[in-house]
């Protein structure tokens, strides 16, 4: 029977007619080409990818992890850029690059990966979001808590740079709401806002306590074209769909209810080039990032300028508590001080790019009402 491992190498190796090749000729290097002493046959998988750094994306098939593997693999190769999660991937996912799967509950199989892979940066993505987080509370502490507990371990034993995302979520009623700073009071009233400020804090506890090189990205609700993860910011990203397609949206949210919000192309160029900082460039560990700042109503309002009859009907449920708890304004002016953050969608180009990006989705599908282009 195939062991994991090798199976995994197979998929690894997949090519992009999904078939599977074997993996690479393993080759022996001696103490003159590594420095080492002895074989390193185990390895040898890897010989023709030289450069580094090599990266895991834990959490990698949700809404932003396969753009940030894209971007990534774009700088540092598509081999050195790992991408696993717990649920199958896409074919799309497979033809483009090496997919592993990896349980962020799985303490030594975390730690297999990481050793066999040589992995040098850590992109812990996985998590249940607010929504999600709320309706199952032990998964979400599973996950979100005892997961990071995890991944700062294997971090730190094998001295890899660790990322953690966090959130406007890790603010709750008693911050200040507009803007909201980078140093301020954090009592959160979600499981997912308490395990991200959970998170920020252990990562700065062990960069103090053991020198690990943690960093960590406040981001606001994200704009994509793709499936969101079950979080309070997800309206926006619906109303573009329907407004596409049936031209009414079902808002649950308030129509005067603002958050932070920014697009993925955005966050995606930040997140990649925030790992890429000297480690003297940053005077924090956890940097708030952002763009814009919009209601349900000013979206409407914009994408009525594609799609002029579109429809919004107002059904607020248990997430506009979550929402009223959240930042309206991000203050992100120390991203931009420290290591020169710079987002460049503001909302108009927001609705823009999004509407010429699903435009051909539906146009084909044959779905699409009338739209202004
Ligand atoms: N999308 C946003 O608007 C947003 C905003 C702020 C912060 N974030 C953070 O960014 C990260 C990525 O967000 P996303 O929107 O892609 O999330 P998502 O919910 O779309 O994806 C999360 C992924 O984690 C995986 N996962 C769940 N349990 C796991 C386990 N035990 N082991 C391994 N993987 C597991 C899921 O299968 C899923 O693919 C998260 O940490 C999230 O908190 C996202
Ligand atoms: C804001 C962010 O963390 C996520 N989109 C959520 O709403 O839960």
């Amino acid at each position: 029977m195939r062991s994991q491992l090798t199976r995994s190498l197979m998929r690894m190796y997949a090519t992009q007619s999904g078939t599977t090749l074997q993996p690479r000729a393993i080759t022996s290097r001696t103490q003159s080409e590594n420095g080492l002493s002895g074989r390193r046959d185990n390895h040898g998988f890897y010989n023709a990818v030289k450069n580094r750094p090599r990266i895991l994306i834990t959490g990698s098939l949700g809404q932003l992890g396969p753009g940030l593997a894209r971007i990534l693999r774009e700088r540092y190769g598509r081999d050195n850029v790992i991408m696993s999660d717990i649920n199958r991937a896409s074919e799309s996912v497979l033809e483009s690059g090496p997919f592993l799967f990896a349980d962020v509950l799985d303490m030594r199989g975390l730690r297999e990966i990481c050793v066999n892979y040589e992995i040098d940066w850590l992109i812990h993505f996985s998590a249940l979001l607010s929504a999600v987080g709320e309706s199952n509370l032990p998964l979400a502490m599973q996950v979100n808590i005892q997961g990071l507990h995890n991944i700062l371990e294997v971090s730190r034993m094998h001295k890899m740079k660790l990322f953690v995302p966090s959130t406007i979520g890790a603010f709750g009623p008693d911050s200040p709401r507009n803007p909201t700073p980078d140093l301020t009071i954090q009592r959160p009233r979600t499981i997912y806002g308490v395990s991200k400020v959970h998170a920020e804090l252990m990562g700065e506890y062990y960069h103090h306590k053991f020198g690990l090189d943690f960093r960590c990205l406040r981001y606001p609700g994200v704009i994509s074209t793709d499936q969101p993860g079950g979080g309070t910011t997800d309206y926006a990203l619906k109303m573009f769909h329907d407004a596409l397609t049936t031209k009414v949206h079902h808002c649950y949210l308030k129509p005067e209810t603002r958050l932070p919000m920014m697009y993925i192309d955005d966050l995606l160029t930040a997140t990649a080039d925030f790992l890429q900082m000297p480690d003297n460039q940053l005077s924090m560990r956890t940097y708030n990032i952002g763009a814009v700042d919009f209601t349900p109503e000013e979206l409407a309002m914009e994408l009525r300028k594609f799609v002029p009859d579109l429809e919004v009907v107002y059904n607020p449920d248990s997430r506009q508590a979550i929402a009223d708890s959240w930042p309206q304004r991000f203050d992100f002016g120390n991203a931009i001080r420290d290591w020169g953050y710079h987002p460049l969608y503001n909302m108009s180009a927001i609705c823009e790019i999004m509407v010429q990006s699903l435009l051909p989705r539906y146009k084909n599908r044959g779905s699409l009402i009338e739209v202004k282009e």
